[in-house]
């Protein structure tokens, strides 16, 4: 049975700009993701995609409505928050030094993503790394000795380490190689479902949301305009944005669809 791990009802996130306006990023979002399910989330840049996974994450102030996580109500993150209220989400961000240490060893950041994991784990070290497609004589090697797509690989284990119930991927594909990203977004799904976490992938490349994700979520101007099982919404979009959204995508097999990309 599916239950529902995130539930966001009504969610408004405003920006204060200079001088006194305000900017609605996200407006009036209603929105559930269940438990072991893959969500995509798409939308042009500016749309608020990034605003909506922050305000999830506790680290924008919520306007109105509210963000219902595991059933508690997500609080902004802030000097009393807690280590173990942050463990339970982790992000993945487009530039993987943004998740990871400069002055410490993968191995070190693995072993302290494992540390604090709240469940008992048969994780390792050099388990993760291998499924990430590293040797574990890496463990002692610093980021920056990293390539973009094995530093991103690293940032993967490490938030996988955590034991996290959700994982958030914000465009975490879009620095790759066009040859690697398919392979990290699959990646991303088979360690996230493996480790029995739900994950949220929000990328502007609707092929690769095709092949990873059970649902899709388009958003347009701060809101949620269309959401269903990928294949509906590729077969049948209702939205006229999700339309023209999906018709700008070059054909790779006629369908837009780019063949085997899911095996990472
Ligand atoms: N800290 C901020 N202060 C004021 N406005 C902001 C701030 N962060 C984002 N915005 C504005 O909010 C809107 C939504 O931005 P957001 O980054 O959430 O969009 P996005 O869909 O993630 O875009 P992208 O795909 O380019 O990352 C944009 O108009 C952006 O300029």
């Amino acid at each position: 049975m599916t239950e529902t791990l995130l539930q966001l009802k009504d969610l408004t996130v405003k920006y204060r700009l200079p001088g006194k306006g305000t900017l609605t990023a996200v407006n009036e979002v209603s929105l559930n993701l269940e438990s072991s399910q893959v969500l995509g989330l798409v939308g042009e840049s500016g749309c608020g995609k990034s605003t909506l996974a922050r305000a999830i994450c506790g680290l924008e102030a919520i306007h109105s409505g509210s963000i219902l996580f595991e059933g508690a109500p997500v609080r902004r993150l802030g000097m009393r928050t807690r280590p173990r209220d942050l463990l339970r989400i982790q992000m993945v961000f487009q530039n993987p030094y943004a998740s990871l240490n400069p002055r410490r060893t993968v191995g070190a950041q693995i072993a302290d993503g494992l540390r604090i994991n709240p469940q008992s784990t048969s994780w390792s070290v050099a388990g993760l790394l291998e499924e990430v497609e590293l040797s574990s004589d890496v463990a002692n090697r610093f980021p920056h000795q990293f390539s973009g797509g094995q530093r991103q690989r690293i940032a993967i284990a490490r938030a996988i380490a955590t034991g996290p119930s959700l994982l958030i991927g914000d465009e975490p594909i879009a620095s790759l190689d066009a040859s690697l990203q398919a392979k990290v977004a699959g990646l991303m799904r088979r360690l996230a479902l493996e480790s029995g976490a739900s994950m949220l992938f929000i990328t502007h490349d609707l092929a690769v949301v095709r092949t990873i994700a059970d649902e899709v979520a388009v958003m347009n101007r701060g809101e949620i305009v269309e959401r269903g099982p990928v294949e509906r919404v590729w077969g049948q979009p209702e939205n006229p944005y999700t339309q023209r959204l999906l018709a700008a995508i070059p054909a790779v097999d006629g369908l837009g669809k780019l063949p085997g990309l899911v095996d990472a």
